[in-house]
């Protein structure tokens, strides 16, 4: 149809004109308006002409719908990230980037990930075709990881919501004033006449001595002289008024959780995580990989660890579990997994996408971290930090996302140092951190070492021998191997629960479980009844542990958290122990093995075992 009527309008253009050359020009101009014209009608019709128009206007440039899809991005993040030709300009300024190959390469401007209407345009176009860029395409990886995981079994309603009615999960909890941690909790929680005791006011004598020392109050967290920082003291009028949630959940903390099962302060916390503005950002020192501390406007400070690995990369079998890459999602997948278990010792973790150059750059003035920014050759702002693993140039961390985005993981902070000094014990069955050596309890028998640390303080009474056997438990089924020590509060001495901090490394292999992290359990054969009591329901078809953990990570800023192999492992793992104390209560009787819990907690319900 189309070329009929071409044809009509070239002869009668051409019968107006007699000589060749004119009939020739004819015919040029007609073809040229024909065209036009279909080239118009097929942009009106996709609703691009806009898009079009712009791109003619600058065709290097790779701008149109694309821009607009990543201003919006940039504005879901509160960034100021500049795109197309901003975006150039943005790095020419902040990073001096003068080199052809950066602003060339940053010139084609498409991101792999962004799906535009002009890539066909382009390539008509005299842009030069760029080499395929090395960026990582977090976006694309996510799919694959999608595309091959056995797709998640379907059922209604949330599997989550009924284990959490579960009467396991609301046995009462026996808390009393001097249970809390912080002063002002005991304050909120005393009868008026215990007050009378409490004072506020007043900072305790190791407070004290470190309120004399020299100390920067213009950024809470400045020069990370976290020690240094004196306590806050109160009024009780300022702890009536506190309506900060981050400082109303560390008042949940207690002796023997971070937070109540029921604390609205912890969803709170968790959306304060993902979205207050972050105003400040240091270097945290201490420990082996980078981390950083990042204070936000509620002035909450939050412990960020970068995005390092896709999901579905497998930590080398040849790997050491002390050279192993942190992992910002086996961060966030370890407090969903505690919570899951009501251990509720791990700090609230979130995932958030960050504005490498305006939320980390921009906020900081820790030279040390500062100096070590740069632009990647395909134009993604990259940075190191300054630390004793993984902090060079071979190890950098780069943005993965529209040159500046990058995931990352943040952890509520704990209080102060000064509020609530914590205490670090070396686990028992630590392993040797060598490449050739291997630890005590790896080579002699496993029950007499069992036996030895039964019989030795602290874990000769109280609850801390069942803690053990419960972080043997929350482990083995992350697969983190890299528990050397943990920590508690000094506040509450020798009887009081460790916390779960450091679980960057978990979640490294998918088919390969690690008995060794069971071993406190099968050498000991003893679990904690309350514990063994939850993990039999967490077998059972109605409160699978993937889909509840499945469910409960789903609404993460960078969901999903774990791949689908990942989740799979956690069941058979949680079989697998399930099996060792099987074995175990036949061998010696469920008396022997099943440790009463420290509440004495009378008639735990103990489920039907799992068909
Ligand atoms: N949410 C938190 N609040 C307060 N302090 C924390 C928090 N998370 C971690 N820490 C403190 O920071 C220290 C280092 O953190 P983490 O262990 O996660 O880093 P790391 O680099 O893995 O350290 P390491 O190399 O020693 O294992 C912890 O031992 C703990 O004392
Ligand atoms: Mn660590």
């Amino acid at each position: 149809m189309l070329k009929d009527s071409f044809r009509i309008i070239i002869r009668v253009l051409c019968s107006f004109f007699r000589s060749e050359t004119m009939k020739l020009k004819a015919r040029l101009v007609a073809g040229g308006l024909f065209l036009t014209l279909v080239t118009c009608g097929v942009l009106v019709l996709n609703g691009n002409l806009r898009v079009a128009v712009e791109f003619t206007a600058d065709p290097a440039s790779g701008q149109g719908a694309g821009r607009a899809a990543q201003a919006a991005e940039a504005s879901r993040y509160g960034g100021k990230a500049a795109f197309g030709p901003g975006n150039k300009k943005l790095l020419n300024e902040e990073y001096g980037v003068n080199s052809n190959v950066s602003l060339s390469a940053m010139s084609s401007g498409q991101h792999p990930n962004l799906k535009s209407p002009e890539k066909g345009l382009q390539k008509k176009s005299n842009v030069v075709e760029k080499p395929p860029s090395p960026t990582v395409d977090h976006k694309q990886l996510n799919n694959n990881v999608q595309k091959n995981r056995t797709s998640p079994p379907r059922y209604a309603g949330s599997k989550l919501k009924i284990l959490l009615r579960h009467p396991l999960y609301r046995i009462p909890e026996r808390v009393s004033t001097s249970d809390y941690l912080l002063k002002p909790a005991r304050w909120l929680h005393a009868t008026p006449d215990e007050r009378k005791y409490i004072k506020l006011g007043e900072n305790s004598e190791e407070e004290k001595r470190h309120k004399h020392k020299k100390h920067h109050h213009s950024k809470s967290i400045k020069k990370s002289k976290e020690k240094d920082l004196p306590a806050p003291t109160y009024k009780s009028e300022d702890i009536l008024n506190e309506k900060k949630p981050w400082r109303l959940l560390q008042f949940g903390i207690t002796r023997s959780s971070l937070y109540g099962r029921n604390d609205p302060n912890v969803e709170r916390v968790l959306d304060a995580l993902r979205t207050q503005e972050v105003t400040y950002v240091e270097m945290k020192p201490g420990g082996t990989q980078l981390k950083l501390f990042m204070e936000l406007a509620d002035t909450s400070i939050g412990m960020f660890k970068p995005w390092r690995w896709p999901r579905d990369r497998e930590t080398p079998p040849d790997h050491f579990y002390f050279t192993d890459y942190e992992r910002h999602n086996a961060e966030i997948a370890a407090y969903h997994l505690d919570r899951v278990l009501d251990f509720r010792r791990c700090p609230p973790v979130s995932g958030r996408w960050f504005n490498v150059t305006s939320e980390i750059r921009h906020k900081s003035e820790d030279d040390k971290l500062l100096r070590t920014f740069f632009v990647s050759p395909v134009g993604n702002v990259c940075f190191f930090g300054d630390c004793s693993y993984y902090c060079n140039t071979e190890h950098m961390i780069c943005a993965t996302r529209d040159h500046h985005m990058l995931e990352g993981s943040l952890a509520a902070y704990l209080p102060r140092w000064q509020e609530a000094p914590r205490k670090t014990w070396k686990h028992p069955w630590k392993r040797s951190y060598s490449r050739v050596k291997k630890a005590e309890w790896e080579v002699v028998d496993g029950e007499a070492f069992c036996r030895e640390v039964r019989n030795t303080p602290p874990y000769d009474t109280g609850r801390k021998f069942g803690d053990l056997l419960d972080l043997a438990v929350y482990d083995f089924l992350m697969g983190n191997m890299d528990r050397h020590h943990y920590e508690t509060f000094k506040a509450f001495g020798n009887n009081s629960a460790p916390l779960h901090l450091d679980q960057g490394r978990a979640f490294g292999r998918t088919t390969h479980d690690e008995l060794s992290i069971l071993v406190p359990i099968s050498s000991c054969c003893s679990i904690r009844k309350s514990t063994w009591a939850r993990l039999q329901l967490l077998a059972r078809e109605e409160y699978r542990l993937s889909d509840v953990m499945r469910e409960s990570m789903q609404s993460d800023p960078i969901a999903p958290i774990l791949t689908e192999p990942h989740l799979l492992a956690l069941d058979r793992r949680l079989r697998i122990i399930l099996n060792t104390v099987d074995e175990c209560i036949t061998k010696k009787g469920a008396e022997n093995v099943l440790l009463e819990d420290q509440e004495h907690i009378e008639n735990i319900l103990i489920p039907k075992p799992a068909q």
